[in-house]
């Protein structure tokens, strides 16, 4: 059972109400000309990481409330919850266990009294076999040939994890293709088959549940496909499936042995680093899958052990939790300044939402304070030049998690020097702003002066990392992970179901009997409507 504490009701929320009211207008370039200290003060270093969190608009007060706050929510029970495997999923019933996954295999996770490192094991050399043959090309397919294209058929969980990692590493590729195919939209699944060969392409059929609608879609659709070209007997040597429901795969035509079994402690938006990873390992070799799942097994024991005065995500989690519930702040944005990182604030966006979205507390109480941020995000130097200006002179305050890394890949000094000048500029200009004295002293004419001025003062945090690898890459989804659980204890929510997707589902089903039957269901008048113009046009 995770504790059960409304955050309003503590002593550190109170201090906090006061607190706020006396620094909210406090412009952080006083707190950094009255302290030479300040930066050091609020900067983690860890392994690889150097995480600077002094350009937030905090004092050392600000952060002993809310180290008090972890306190009295029971963080530290909380998380001993987590790892010990405890129902803590208590609406769905179920454990949650994303960090065994990637733990060492003398590790002791046990879910309902029974160990779960031998049959973790078990499906990681699966994973390793598997795709060593793959990759070696000792696999074929059903003409001979070894696969060259490898097709991710998956959604939400199933996708976006696989999806941003492979994105993320593909500087660590091997010569396989790889391809996602998510959408219902059937232009997708068309594209994507547009660029196959059947005779050398692997499939790889993800779904938890194997029963989400688009992933079987389009999964018949692709296996439509390539029975054109083969027979029946060929769909055991070319689709695989990752799932804990082992029946429905089998119903599907899969062979037995190329279904690669996963678990229900394991959450849909966590579970990457399970056999939902296949598609990974077959994209960047099973090493590189195995030094990403060290690395977030790091920040694990980094979370589980460190102080929370120096545990960097519990400290991101509650400098998110000052902005959303204090300054009243909506959004914050996720900015990489790497390209690869390209899909992971869209990553970010299912793990810190579906989580999050919360409206309802731990007693099944509507609650009367904010929760899950909304999360945004794309890479710099790309998103200087399109949403900055917002976040530098708009109304809005937006604080953001600027991610580097120190070492370029591909080695190329000049665009590296160029890349980084901007990464650390724009937090300094976010900090400092431009004052009027400043706008004039360059000479800017009268009229234009209130529109040069920037107000500064908006909050940054820089994860600063040496160099994106597999190891490294695991360590920042890992801390991010962690971010979510701490935010959902604070905020005495459940953080691992995701009851707000259903709805919509049911109402789908509903409406798609609509136009392929003569059933009819009660709609309002604009659904009605939106209905009959889209049956005049099908
Ligand atoms: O892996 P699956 O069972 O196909 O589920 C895929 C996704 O769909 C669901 O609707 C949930 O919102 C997600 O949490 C999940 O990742």
């Amino acid at each position: 059972m995770l504790p059960n504490t409304n955050p309003t009701t503590t002593k550190s929320w109170k201090k906090l109400q006061e607190h706020f009211e006396a620094v909210k207008d406090v412009h952080m370039k006083d707190l950094f000309a009255a302290d030479a200290e300040r930066a050091n003060k609020f900067t983690i270093k860890w392994e690889d990481f150097y995480v600077d969190f002094s350009k937030n608009r905090i004092t050392e007060e600000t952060l002993g409330y809310l180290l008090q706050l972890a306190d009295e929510v029971k963080l530290k029970d909380a998380i001993k919850s987590q790892f010990s495997g405890d129902i803590i999923n208590q609406t769905e019933g179920r454990a949650v266990l994303h960090t065994a996954l990637r733990a060492p295999k003398n590790a002791e996770f046990k879910v309902d009294g029974e160990e779960v490192m031998p049959e973790i094991y078990a499906v990681k050399e699966k994973i390793e076999r598997f795709t060593n043959d793959v990759v070696s090309g000792t696999l074929k397919g059903y003409t001979g040939k070894a696969f060259t294209d490898v097709v991710n058929i998956g959604i939400g969980g199933s996708d976006l994890g696989p999806a941003m990692v492979v994105d993320a590493l593909q500087f660590y590729k091997n010569h396989l293709t790889t391809h996602f195919v998510s959408n219902i939209d059937g232009d997708h699944v068309n594209e994507v088959i547009k660029k196959l060969d059947p005779e050398t392409t692997l499939f790889v059929i993800v779904s938890k549940t194997f029963t989400t609608q688009e992933t079987l879609s389009n999964a018949n659709t692709i296996k439509e496909w390539f029975l054109k070209s083969a027979n029946e007997d060929a769909i055991a040597e070319h689709f695989v499936a990752v799932s804990t429901n082992i029946e429905k795969v089998q119903g599907f035509g899969i062979d037995a042995n190329n279904i690669f079994p996963m678990w229900d402690w394991v959450g849909g938006r966590f579970s990457l680093w399970s056999a939902v990873g296949l598609t990974i390992s077959l994209a960047v070799g099973y090493e590189h899958f195995d030094s990403l799942l060290k690395g977030a097994n790091k920040m694990d024991d980094h979370f589980k052990n460190e102080d929370f005065d120096s545990n960097i995500p519990v400290v991101l989690a509650l400098l998110s939790v000052w902005y959303n519930n204090f300054f009243n702040v909506e959004s914050e944005a996720v900015i990489p300044y790497s390209q690869y990182l390209n899909q992971f604030a869209t990553y970010l966006q299912q793990g810190i939402m579906e989580s999050n979205g919360k409206s309802v507390d731990r007693n099944g109480n509507p609650i009367d304070y904010q929760t899950g941020t909304i999360i945004w995000g794309e890479p710099g130097t790309n998103s200087q030049h399109a949403f900055f200006q917002l976040i530098h002179q708009g109304t809005k305050l937006i604080p953001a998690d600027f991610i580097g890394f120190g070492k370029s890949l591909h080695g190329n000094q000049d665009h590296q020097d160029k890349l980084t000048s901007n990464f650390l500029a724009q937090t300094e200009a976010l900090l400092n702003g431009k004052t009027e004295a400043e706008v004039v002293a360059e000479g800017t004419p009268e009229a234009i002066i209130p529109f040069k001025i920037f107000s500064g003062n908006k909050p940054t945090n820089t994860i600063y990392i040496n160099k994106l690898s597999p190891e490294s890459l695991g360590k920042l989804i890992a801390m991010y992970e962690h971010k979510i659980f701490v935010q959902g204890i604070i905020w005495n929510i459940f953080s691992y179901d995701q009851f707000g997707v259903e709805l919509g589902k049911q109402l789908a089903s509903k409406i798609l009997q609509e136009f392929n039957t003569s059933a009819t269901n009660e709609h309002d008048s604009s659904t009605q409507n939106l209905l009959d113009f889209y049956k005049k046009l099908r």
